[in-house]
């Protein structure tokens, strides 16, 4: 490659979020070991309605790792035709049930159902996925809250890699409430300087270009390329692109995220790869999330029994 083509930059160091995902289970387990000395077991209830295979595969990985790290999971499966009020009643039912420390339904929901609905419905101490308003409410004003696990999982890798983000420009692309408005929210409680850019903002790619910290999530495969970014930056690729390839004849699925990896390389200082990157580090931050939950609603029913 020559030097015309390309700056003399060493290639970007890969942020291992697999490694990182298990030191976070680790301190999991270890969290999980304390709260049994006090007689109490977190227990995760994963409720998957319909056939979606993309699905199937994560829930199964969310209930194989809460049993590495010693919580109890249990799993609610149902058909796409079930209806909105029987999944309301088993929220409902969830909700009361003490062994239950935390709720998630798996997303997307099947059209007939309002997600909204099924979302606001689950008690805020047990929403362990932070998507109640209650939760991002509490997330903005800096009160205690059950945080989404993609976001907490992005800033871990963040802290781990950058340390002190305080002055940095950070930009989110993407303003979805699952990633990209908890992510400002939480950039900003660590000091950074935060723009969030969508798809209609001017100038998206200019913005990007001044990122000291950027955080894609789209959803658009390979959007964010080396034209988008600045000499230095540290990228997160929030991005879970499945990509149907034909290679040698042939045909397979392939996972990409929303960042450019062969372009962004030679110009970032550090980039996360998918899989391998976030993915990992938002599974173990539910197992996280369940323990805090567990751990909140066991402190709450001692102090209301001293009272
Ligand atoms: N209520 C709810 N909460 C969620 O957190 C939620 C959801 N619904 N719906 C679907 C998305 C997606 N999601 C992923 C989690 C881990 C990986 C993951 O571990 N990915 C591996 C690769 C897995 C593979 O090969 O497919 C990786 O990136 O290395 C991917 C995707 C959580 N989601």
């Amino acid at each position: 490659m020559s030097t015309l083509e390309s700056p003399q930059r060493s290639p970007a160091r890969r942020i291992d979020g697999k490694a990182c995902a298990e030191r976070v289970l680790a301190e999991v387990a270890e969290g999980v070991r304390q709260l049994a000395s006090e007689g109490v077991t977190p227990g995760l209830a994963v409720v998957l309605v319909g056939e979606d295979p993309a699905s199937q595969v994560y829930v199964r990985n969310k209930v194989r790792q809460a049993h590495t790290v010693g919580i109890r999971s249990l799993e609610h499966r149902f058909d796409a035709d079930l209806s909105q009020a029987e999944l309301l009643a088993l929220i409902d039912r969830l909700n009361r049930d003490p062994e239950v420390s935390g709720i998630l339904v798996q997303l997307p929901l099947p059209a007939h159902i309002d997600e909204q609905a099924v979302i606001q419905a689950i008690v805020p101490a047990k929403d362990v996925d932070g998507f109640h308003c209650e939760n991002a409410g509490a997330l903005w004003q800096g009160l205690p809250a059950l945080i989404p696990c993609t976001p907490m999982g992005c800033m871990r890798l963040l802290h781990e890699t950058c340390g002190d983000l305080t002055g940095k420009h950070a930009v989110v692309v993407g303003r979805s409430n699952i990633v990209g408005k908890p992510m400002a929210a939480l950039l900003l409680q660590a000091n950074c300087t935060v723009t969030l850019v969508h798809s209609r903002s001017r100038d998206a790619a200019a913005i990007c270009r001044q990122a000291d910290i950027m955080v894609a999530a789209v959803g658009r495969p390979g959007m964010i390329d080396a034209t988008w970014l600045k000499p230095g930056a540290v990228v997160i690729d929030v991005g879970i692109n499945r990509i149907e390839e034909t290679h040698d004849g042939e045909h397979r699925t392939r996972l990409v995220g929303d960042v450019d990896h062969a372009s962004a390389e030679r110009l970032v200082a550090a980039l996360t790869p998918v899989p391998g990157g976030v993915g990992p580090m938002t599974i173990a931050c539910l197992m996280h999330n369940t323990l805090i939950a567990a751990r909140t609603l066991h402190r709450r029913a001692a102090s209301l029994a001293m009272a």
